[in-house]
């Protein structure tokens, strides 16, 4: 069973002005160094927490690429913990799963036209090679067993239920549309089913 190895306090996002604590786990069943984010010790004063279960993305969440929304929405969720309380999840499994490298390959691909789901098959991947397994643990070992999750993606939400986590409440985040990352958008919305208005 996986438990909370360190607990330190930090502050974070834009100007270094919202309190947090960053969390790292020993006994997660991969051996990826996901970290948990918590605002406003969520996770002991709240029933049912704000949690985002967000993927690593190098490109969007430090580079703040044009390519996809990651970047946005991270820090959509930031402020809106720092003011509400919550958790992040940031799991360590970058471009769905295939890692930087193979995501790199993919945006090759879509360069010359295909869809991001296609590149990825293209490639041999899976649509979304990620689990939400390490997710249910992290959140188990914070004896957090039901959530309100930040999602428009209908995976998440499949998954996250299948592994024990109980959903209070599903809440969106905004369509962060720029100039490059529209076609992206689209297609997760089109193909990978997720809650997105982008008209
Ligand atoms: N393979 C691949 N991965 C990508 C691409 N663009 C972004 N990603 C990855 O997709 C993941 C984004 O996941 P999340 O932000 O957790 O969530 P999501 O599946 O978009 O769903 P939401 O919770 O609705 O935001 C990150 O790991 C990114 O690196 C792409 O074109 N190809
Ligand atoms: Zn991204």
């Amino acid at each position: 069973m996986a438990k909370v190895r360190a607990r330190v306090p930090l502050n974070v996002g834009v100007g270094s002005k919202i309190p947090a604590e960053i969390l790292s786990f020993e006994g997660l069943g991969s051996d990826k160094e996901h970290v948990a984010i918590i605002f406003k010790s969520a996770d002991q004063q709240q029933d049912a927490p704000l949690v985002r279960m967000h993927s690593e993305c190098l490109t969007g969440d430090v580079f703040h690429s044009s390519r996809c929304d990651c970047g946005e929405q991270l820090e959509e969720t930031i402020q809106k913990m720092g003011e509400e309380g919550g958790v992040i999840l940031y799991l360590r499994q970058e471009g769905r799963g295939i890692g930087l490298y193979n995501k790199l390959d993919a945006y090759k691909l879509q360069s010359e036209g295909m869809n991001t789901y296609e590149a990825n098959n293209h490639l041999g991947f899976p649509d979304d090679l990620r689990s939400f397994e390490d997710a249910a643990a992290m959140l188990k070992a914070l004896d957090v067993d039901t959530i309100r999750l930040i999602t428009n993606n209908p995976k998440k939400i499949r998954e996250i239920q299948e592994h024990g986590i109980e959903l209070e409440d599903v809440v969106g985040t905004q369509a962060h549309i720029k100039d490059g990352n529209e076609m992206y958008l689209k297609a997760k919305v089109s193909h990978g089913k997720h809650k997105l208005t982008i008209d």
